[in-house]
């Protein structure tokens, strides 16, 4: 793999029982950009992601990520947000930001505490009294708000109303265009996502199905939805 590569994966499949939640995938990510992960339910996203942070170990293949093979010490320069995350209930979002400071390495809380005005989260409720949209923008800020090299998240915009997730779509964009870290979105929010996406991996049964610049493809097959369109129909 090339210095460049965020992400390497050569052959890499992870079988449950008889079901392959990914056959022989193939993938390599450059550095410094945003990728849109995408692709039906049960295509293997969140396992490919599982991967990438060692919580599953494949079967068979090689996984590269930033370089190295996925262990605890490259985990300290991913930022994760899993599917369906969620926070310590009683916890206030004030607690958890103290939390963080404290345990993620690349945490800065004055941005955190940025973030959180912006998205109109008040620093004193606690998780239990949110609405799934509340709870959903606090573990997005957790991610955010570090500078570490990767961060990937899998669909952080489940349960964020349409308008919010615009600001918010907006925010990272002008967030990712500082710097030179690497970003991997999983979401079926596709409209309103497009637009952070510099590559785009389009995954089936398994595999990667097709993966590039987001502007070579737009341009050879048109947008994002129109090519899950062919793809998946
Ligand atoms: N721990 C597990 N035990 C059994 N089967 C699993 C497990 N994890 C994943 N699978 C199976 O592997 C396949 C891929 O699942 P995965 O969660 O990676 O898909 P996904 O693309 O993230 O889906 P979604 O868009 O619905 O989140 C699915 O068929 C799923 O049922």
């Amino acid at each position: 793999m090339s210095q460049e590569e965020a992400v390497y994966c050569r052959g890499v499949s992870k079988r449950y029982g008889q079901k392959y939640a990914l056959n022989d995938l193939n993938l390599s990510l450059p550095k410094g950009c945003v990728v849109g992960v995408l692709g039906p339910n049960g295509s293997g996203k969140s396992t490919l992601f599982r991967a990438l942070t060692n919580l599953t170990r494949p079967d068979s293949g090689e996984v590269r990520v930033l370089g190295r093979r996925p262990n605890w010490k490259t985990n300290e320069e991913i930022a994760y947000l899993p599917d369906r995350a969620r926070w310590y209930p009683e916890q206030s979002v004030q607690q958890a930001f103290e939390w963080a400071t404290r345990l993620l390495p690349g945490f800065d809380r004055a941005f955190a505490e940025q973030l959180a005005s912006t998205m109109k989260l008040d620093l004193d409720m606690r998780t239990a009294g949110m609405s799934r949209g509340q709870e959903a923008r606090l573990m997005l800020i957790l991610c955010i708000a570090r500078d570490v090299p990767l961060t990937i998240l899998d669909e952080p915009f489940t349960g964020i109303d349409a308008i919010s997730r615009e600001q918010i779509i907006q925010g990272l964009i002008e967030h990712m265009s500082t710097g030179d870290r690497t970003m991997l979105v999983s979401t079926h929010e596709i409209y309103e996502a497009e637009p952070l996406f510099d590559h785009a991996v389009f995954m089936n049964e398994g595999q990667v199905q097709l993966s590039g610049d987001a502007e070579r493809l737009r341009g050879e097959y048109g947008s994002m939805h129109t090519i899950l369109n062919k793809l998946y129909r």
